[in-house]
């Protein structure tokens, strides 16, 4: 599998992203958000964690006019997967990828903890590794995590079945405690908790490695 992993200033875990996707058995490239294209024949795009242009504006709303979100609006068109993590996940609301929106937490402070969540759906490449209705352990670290959905939209997440993850127990003030939501196609997931940060048993528990391995073995598998 061939992966790119953004980077845009102020992105603080995209080398942890690469470590995770190298160890699950991908290729992974580095791509500078100035850059305009994506390497030839990339399957997965993450874009990872941090505090891109220093969180001004809102969270991820600079960095998605950086000239290759069009990229990566283009690849997730055609069909690619693309995985957004923290900040990651606030850019691809921002470009319009995924629906609703980040806002400050409810308690108004950074949550930086490892938390209990529940996978809601292994119907997608990134959650086929779990089981539904299970437990990880993941951890998060966030002040804009708080997801936003009006009713409708909240309800019609239920009704796809797109809600991938919930915090077991209220975080950040998110509605019905979304902490991880689908694309209509089922390739595009965006998520607040980091799964490359449990991808070893130093790091305190390897849940988040289901889901890199099932993603190569999805793009190996096409
Ligand atoms: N770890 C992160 O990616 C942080 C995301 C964002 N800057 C926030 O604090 O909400």
């Amino acid at each position: 599998m061939r992966a790119a992993v953004i980077v845009f200033p102020g992105s603080n875990c995209d080398r942890d992203m690469k470590v995770a996707l190298e160890q699950a058995g991908a290729d992974v490239h580095m791509v500078w958000h100035k850059d305009a294209d994506l390497p030839e024949g990339v399957d997965l795009v993450a874009v990872p964690g941090g505090f891109s242009f220093g969180d001004y504006l809102r969270c991820g709303a600079i960095a998605a006019q950086s000239p290759i979100c069009q990229a990566v609006v283009r690849h997730a068109e055609a069909g690619g997967y693309v995985l957004g993590v923290c900040n990651g996940f606030q850019v691809l609301t921002e470009t319009g990828l995924l629906p609703g929106a980040l806002m400050r937490n409810s308690g108004l402070k950074f949550v930086s903890k490892t938390i209990d969540l529940k996978v809601e759906t292994e119907n997608s490449a990134f959650t086929i590794g779990y089981r539904a209705g299970g437990a990880l352990r993941i951890p998060v670290a966030h002040h804009d995590g708080n997801y936003v959905a009006d009713a409708s939209l909240a309800a019609r997440l239920v009704d796809e079945d797109r809600v991938a993850f919930r915090y077991s127990a209220p975080l950040n003030g998110s509605v019905d405690n979304i902490a991880g939501v689908l694309s209509e196609n089922r390739r595009v997931l965006g998520m607040m908790p980091h799964p490359e940060r449990a991808i070893d048993a130093l790091h305190g528990g390897t849940d988040g490695q289901a889901m890199f391995r099932a993603l190569v073995e999805a793009t190996v598998a096409a």
